[in-house]
């Protein structure tokens, strides 16, 4: 779809940073298929073209998301559920070679939560508040929110926000490593777009193999993770960046990545 083809979404692009808002004030950004479906198409596209190194996802000043939209599985059944295809939009998102920034700021609950882990960085404005609630609807986390949450705050604060559907302020989640940085509201999409700016303007192969390893640790034990990146460090130097990187710091002049 172009850029003006959306209905739940904004997408921008910003140089080599692509841009993609929420835009369902009415409901705080809840996920509906239709707004998945269009943040995946979106990110997919971005993701295929070569000239974007970075992406942003962010929501409004009240809410990254609010979760994913009850409204619409309010009257689901078990069988609808099992046969949705909704996973499949969130594990194209988690597929991504293109590192990606949440700017979070107001509310990023349940399903927001979610897709804001799965971004590489999270950006949280000190108005953030995040949190598990789906306790709350006689539910729990469905995309991830378990596993990821989890990993990254350790399972005494995993349990304590999914077992009691808590918020979480964006001090403590900066606390716990759930959070990159911490901003200001007012600065935290400019504050991610400039971090984004900077992650494109490295070696789009170097970054997108450093994605890779990290992402690696999720999945495997230490040494088998070691393994692996060794293995994508050995792959770096069959990039002409890795030749070009290196000759600029040698030459003392700032490289002029070719991304190959
Ligand atoms: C994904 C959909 C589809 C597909 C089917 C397939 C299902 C399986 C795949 C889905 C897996 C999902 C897994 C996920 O982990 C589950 C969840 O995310 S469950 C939802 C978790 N989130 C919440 O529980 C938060 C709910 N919201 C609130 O608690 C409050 O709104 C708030 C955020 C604390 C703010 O409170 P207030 O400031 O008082 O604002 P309001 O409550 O009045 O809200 C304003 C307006 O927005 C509507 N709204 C808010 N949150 C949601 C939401 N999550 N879904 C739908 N609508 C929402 C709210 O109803 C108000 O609208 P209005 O009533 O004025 O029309």
């Amino acid at each position: 779809m172009s850029e003006n083809e959306y209905s739940t979404i904004a997408v921008d692009r910003r140089d080599r940073v692509g841009v993609i808002t929420l835009n369902r004030p009415e409901a705080l950004n809840a996920l509906n298929t239709e707004l998945m479906g269009e943040v995946v198409a979106a990110a997919q596209a971005f993701d295929a073209d070569p000239g974007i190194g970075a992406i942003v996802l962010t929501g409004s000043d009240r809410a990254f998301a609010a979760g994913a939209d009850i409204k619409e599985m309010a009257d689901k059944t078990f069988s609808d559920v099992v046969a949705e295809q909704f996973f499949g939009a969130w594990d194209a998102l988690a597929g991504l070679r293109t590192p990606t920034v949440a700017a979070v700021n107001g509310y990023a609950l349940g399903g927001g939560c979610e897709l804001a882990m799965l971004c590489d960085l999270i950006i949280a404005g000190d108005t953030a508040v995040f949190g598990q609630p789906e306790i709350n609807l006689g539910v729990i986390p469905g995309i991830g929110g378990s596993q990821r949450l989890t990993r990254a705050v350790g399972k005494a604060k995993a349990m304590d926000l999914i077992l009691t559907g808590r918020q979480m302020k964006s001090d403590e989640a900066d606390r716990l490593g759930l959070v990159s940085r911490v901003v200001p509201a007012e600065n935290t999409v400019q504050t991610a777009l400039e971090i984004a700016a900077d992650i494109a303007g490295k070696s789009l192969i170097a970054a997108g193999l450093a994605k890779e390893a990290v992402n690696r640790a999720f999945e495997s034990g230490l040494t088998e993770g070691v393994r692996v990146e060794r293995n994508l460090f050995y792959s770096t130097f069959a990039t002409d960046d890795q030749t070009e990187g290196m000759a600029a710091f040698v030459a003392k002049r700032r490289p002029d990545f070719q991304h190959r």
